[in-house]
Formats: C-alpha cells, structure tokens, sequence
C-alpha cells in the first residue's frame, strides 16, 4: 500500500434507497482469458476466443503476445454497449500463432497473468524481451519465474531482486525438465510454468516446496485448459505426488473457446443483493467451472443470502440480514476484498484467514481494507494471515483505492450502505472490468 494520492477524482458510490432487482450480464473472466490467450499463441492452428474479457489485463496480455508476433484479431461489436451487454454476444478474437520474435517490449501493467505467464513465452521467442510495468510491478514477487526458467536454461537479466524490471533473451527453444520452486507467494508461478510447458524439449516437472500454495482453483483452472488443447499433465487431484505437476512435450492444438462470465466480478453484484435484500440474477453462470467466485454461492449463503442455479443463470436473492463469516479463503484470496466489506456492514464479527499472500496483490490488500474500512468509523484489525472486522455504524468520507479494482468495488458495497462515501479513482476497475461504474448505477436504476 503505498500513500494515499493528495487530490483524488472522487466518484460518489450510490447510495441504495431500496431492495436491488437486476440481471448483471457480467464480462468474460479475466483468468480465463489470459490462459486461453496464452495457449492459443503456443498453438500449432489458428484458434478463437469467443466473449473475451476487453480490459486493460487482458488487452496488455494480448499486445504483448502481439509484440511477440502473434496475429491477433478483434472482432468487436459496433454497439456502444462494453463488453458483457446481449449485444456483445459477437465478440471474438481470432489468435494466429507465428514463430515467437524478440526483440520485444512487454508492459505487464500492474497483471499477474502477464507478469508471470509470459516470461516462460519469451525464452522460447528467438531474441531478447524486455519486461516493464506499473512501479507496484515492481514489488510483486516473481522470483519463483525467474529462478525456474533459469534451472530450465534460460537467460534472463534483472537487477538481482528477482522482479521486474527484466530482459528474457531468448533462444527460440527451452530446455525444460524438473525444478523446484516455492509458490507460496503466487499461485501464479506453478500457473506459468505449465501453461508454455508442453513447447518446452523436455516438458516441465514442477515441485511446490515451499509453505502453503494459495488459489489452488486457479492452478486447476490451468490444469483443465491446458488438457483441453491436447497436453498431458499429471498432478496431485488425479492421483499424482503431492505439490507436483508435470507436463509432457507435445503440439498444442488451436480450439473455438467461449469464456465464462468473471465470476470475481459478480461479487460486488452479488452482494449487492445480499445487502439490499434485493435479487440478482446472473446469466451464464457456468454449472462447472474451476474459478474460484463460484466459492461465493456458498460464502454468501453462509452470510445470509440464498442462491439457486436456474436456466436464467445463478438467481441470488439477499433478506437484508447479513452475518459475519469465520473462513479460510486462501483457495479464493481474490474475493477477500468483497468478502471484507460486506463483514463490516453484518450483525456479528467476522474472521478471515489464509491470505498473508495478498498484502503482495495490487496492493497489500490487507493493510488498505483495513485502513479504509476503519476510516470510515469501522473496526477492523490485521492478523498474521488476514484480518477480523467487528462491524460498527460507518459513516461517509473517501474510499482510497491505491489502484486496486478490488478495493474500488469493496468501496462500492459498502456505499450501498453508508450513505456519503466517495471512491478515490474508481477507473481503476478498468484493470478488470471498465464498466462497472455504469453497470453498478444501471443495476440500482433498476431497482431503487
Ligand atoms: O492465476 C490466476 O489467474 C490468478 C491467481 C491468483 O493469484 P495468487 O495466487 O497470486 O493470489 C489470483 O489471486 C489472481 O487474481 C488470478
Ligand atoms: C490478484 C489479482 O490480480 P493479478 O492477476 O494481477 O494477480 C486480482 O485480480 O485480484
């Protein structure tokens, strides 16, 4: 969490005077995809992504692939509606993989996917790419890439921290093979490695030895789109060792992918619902699905909403009534965030654990809930690994965001709530959903 900017654009969060009652179509995932983007690339066939995810995550991993030399064409809808509304239902990129070229310049923003699955990309592009992002880019850890691709017979140069700014020189091939590394900063780095593995000689073997490794949903999410393009992976939920994955040397294929709505980004919707004790409803909400806001069904309920899979999509209806949550969310650290601030507005205390890792997210996610919800008259205080909130009547004032979407959304819950609070630059959902602005005063439009 770095200082809080001296004169912020301020957005007035909407005060709900009523029960919600909204359909949220919500826009493709963003972990979806950037994997999908990435192994179409690696591909031998030109493939499609169908309802891609157009936010400034997804377009800095598809440049950069671009700068690489992949085509990659946008089919966008000539609607004025953003992705996500029916008439986006056309959207699709078609993804022409080519030999990977360097030189090259990637900006990862401030993108764990792009910041960690690209590297393993570039040491197989036949030139130097160079890595540069957001100054938090700089902070967030990814030594475990580093320090992988190097034992795989890579050369990377950085400035000795293990984080970027770096230069990948690659040399068109990699070797591959077995490596070590400790995860239990990012999922993302076991993530990585097995997404470029199956164009690595030897494929890659890759042993998590460190503490606890969070997201595991995620990794899964991985596991999943890398068997449907063709790889063969082993791993620990089907039978493999414990905290290892291996990934076998084969052509990757090109496929027709459809995206499934981002399930994290229907959280504040969600509950929305849940504190209004209004009803939303969600299209598309897949009956499978590896991400991890599918966790919210049950994290929700639990807080006193129910919810029902239905043809129309996943039908979430609120009483009113929050509760506070004793849960471990280390599977689902990316909901901590929504989860925190509808804690604060409940009728007893909550307890959240499992997620130290995010003080290493946008940005230390944990101090910032804490300071924020606190300067609002909240009581919240920070655990070794997440935090307790003991909900207090809160009170308006500024929102501070430190250019974290998550935290613009958390914001956003509780305005719902309080009246008089104002989201210092709430543009910074953009990183993962650029409409949420209009999509939250469309959904209270259609309820208040
Ligand atoms: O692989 C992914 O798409 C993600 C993995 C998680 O990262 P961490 O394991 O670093 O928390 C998650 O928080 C992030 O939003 C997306
Ligand atoms: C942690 C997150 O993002 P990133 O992919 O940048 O790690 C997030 O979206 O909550």
């Amino acid at each position: 969490m770095t200082e809080a900017p001296v004169h912020p654009a301020l957005w007035p969060a909407p005060f709900a005077t009523g029960a919600v009652d909204a359909t949220v179509t919500v826009p493709g995932s963003k972990s979806v995809t950037n994997r999908a983007l990435v192994l179409a690339s690696l591909a031998a066939e030109p493939g499609w992504l169908r309802r891609p995810l157009r936010s400034r995550d997804s377009l800095l991993m598809a440049e950069a692939l671009r700068a690489l030399g992949v085509g990659i064409e946008e089919t966008v809808s000539s609607s004025s509606s953003i992705a996500g509304g029916p008439e986006s239902e056309g959207e699709a990129w078609r993804i022409i993989p080519a030999g990977l070229h360097g030189p090259a310049t990637v900006d990862v923003g401030n993108a764990g996917t792009v910041m960690r699955f690209l590297p393993p990309v570039a040491a197989l592009a036949d030139g130097p790419v160079r890595f540069d992002g957001d100054p938090r880019s700089y902070e967030r850890p990814l030594h475990g890439v580093i320090d992988a691709l190097r034992a795989l017979g890579a050369r990377i140069d950085d400035d000795g921290r293990g984080a970027l700014p770096m230069t990948v020189h690659g040399g068109g091939a990699l070797d591959g093979g077995a490596v070590e590394i400790d995860a239990s900063s990012s999922s993302q780095f076991v993530s990585a490695l097995l997404l470029s593995a199956p164009r690595f000689n030897q494929g890659v073997e890759v042993r998590h030895i460190g503490g606890r490794l969070p997201s595991m949903p995620h990794i899964r999410m991985t596991v999943d789109m890398l068997r449907a393009v063709g790889a063969q992976v082993d791993e620990p939920e089907t039978g493999g060792e414990p905290n290892v994955w291996r990934v076998s040397p084969s052509a990757v294929l090109g496929r027709d992918v459809t995206i499934e709505p981002d399930l994290s980004n229907a959280q504040p919707f969600l509950a929305a619902a849940l504190i209004t004790g209004g009803r939303v409803v969600i299209p598309d909400w897949p009956s499978r699905t590896t991400q991890p806001g599918d966790a919210l069904r049950e994290i929700f309920t639990e807080m006193g909403g129910s919810c029902e899979l239905t043809d129309e999509g996943l039908v979430f209806t609120g009483t009113g009534k929050i509760h506070g949550i004793d849960v471990d969310l280390g599977e689902v650290g990316e909901l901590t965030p929504g989860i925190a601030a509808v804690a604060a507005l409940a009728d007893s205390p909550s307890t959240l654990r499992g997620v130290a890792h995010l003080r290493l997210h946008e940005t230390d996610r944990l101090a910032a809930l804490t300071k924020e919800i606190n300067e609002l008259g909240g009581d919240v205080t920070e655990t070794e690994d997440g935090l307790h909130i003991r909900p207090r009547p809160l009170h308006g004032g500024i929102f501070h965001t430190y250019d974290d979407h998550r935290m613009a959304t958390a914001g956003s819950i509780i305005g719902l709530a309080v009246e008089g609070v104002e989201i210092e630059n709430v543009a910074t959902t953009a990183k993962t959903l650029p409409d949420f602005p209009r999509m939250w005063t469309a959904m209270l439009g259609a309820g208040n």
